[in-house]
């Protein structure tokens, strides 16, 4: 054999061998991958993050995809003649619109079953509705009424365990209901974060527009790529974090606060950005991390 080849067939297997360890501390623990943004509407990045998650069943660790689809409502909000309106990062949504973000979420959620069916793995799409999986309160926005727009206050896991232990990959839509059996929309992070606490998933990551959270957005430089949860409440408090990175930013801090041990922002747009961060020594991104940890397990 051609030396070349033989040295590129070399580095395939090293690849590979680095991924034993991973493989070996996350057999059979739950990770929690919301999937949104840019990931979800570029069809090849779609197909990358499916595969990715594919494997990660396939080799052995329990994964839950909780999925958003904000741009996919609001462009069917928009085609209804309605204007899509936002309030700190979270939608009014009046009757009308709950009507469609359920319906969009639904059709969102059964395309990426088709999607994991098609690589071989059995796929179940839920919404928070099925098994009580998601109870909310109404969440008003500083003190403001934005409509159904729901706070989680309870989870019921029991169907994401009985699904998992049949061997299912559960994919959940954010939509839920209040005590009288309303519907509810639910922010996809908060809902990831709230399904990642209630079944204290290994990890929790985060699939997002941008490359990890920066000190200054303004510039790329400022990238953290490991930011103890005190630091990043440093970071909030001092005015650092905008924008939809701020209620992400929270549920991380909430999510290590509550038992789950790693924590992840990922950049969605990188092509299986999910299986570097999970698979190699380089973490991506930006990891948040228990402040008693003082190193973080990549190094
Ligand atoms: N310090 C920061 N670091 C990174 N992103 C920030 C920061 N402050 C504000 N942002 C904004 O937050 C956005 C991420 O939130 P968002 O677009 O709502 O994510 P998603 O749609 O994936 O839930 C970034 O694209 C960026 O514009
Ligand atoms: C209350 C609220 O804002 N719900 C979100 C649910 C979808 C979502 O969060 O989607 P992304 O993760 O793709 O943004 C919405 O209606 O857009």
């Amino acid at each position: 054999m051609e030396e070349k080849n033989m040295k590129e067939i070399m580095e395939k297997a090293e690849v590979l061998i680095e991924a034993l360890p991973y493989i070996q501390r996350f057999n059979r623990k739950i990770i929690v991958v919301k999937y949104g943004g840019s990931a979800m509407v570029d069809e090849e990045l779609k197909k990358n993050v499916i595969q990715d998650v594919t494997l990660l069943k396939l080799v052995g660790f329990k994964p839950i995809i909780v999925h958003g689809g904000g741009k996919e409502i609001s462009k069917w909000v928009g085609k209804v003649g309605m204007e899509p309106e936002f309030v700190n990062g979270l939608r009014k949504t009046d009757a009308a619109t709950m009507e469609i973000a359920e319906m969009v979420l639904g059709k969102v959620n059964k395309s990426l079953v088709q999607m994991v069916e098609s690589l071989g793995v059995n796929a179940i799409g839920i919404s928070g509705k099925d098994g009580g999986l998601l109870k909310v309160d109404k969440k008003l926005s500083n003190g403001q009424d934005i409509g159904f727009v729901g706070d989680v206050k309870e989870v019921n896991p029991k169907i994401l365990y009985d699904l998992l232990e049949k061997d299912f990959l559960p994919i959940v839509c954010p939509v839920g209901m209040d005590d009288e059996f309303n519907t509810y929309n639910i922010n996809a992070d908060d809902a990831a974060c709230a399904i990642a606490r209630a079944v204290k998933a290994e990890k929790l990551a985060f699939l997002t527009d941008i490359e990890g959270v920066y000190k200054d957005p303004e510039d790329k430089d400022t990238l953290i790529s490991e930011l103890p949860v005190s630091d990043a409440r440093k970071l909030i408090e001092d005015g650092y974090i905008g924008g939809g990175m701020l209620p992400k930013l929270n549920n991380c801090i909430d999510a290590i606060e509550n038992g789950v041990s790693r924590v992840h922002i990922l950049d969605g747009r990188i092509a299986h950005c999910l299986l570097l961060e999970i698979f190699t020594n380089r973490g991506i991104g930006t990891a948040i991390l228990g402040d008693k940890e003082t190193k973080f397990y990549h190094e």
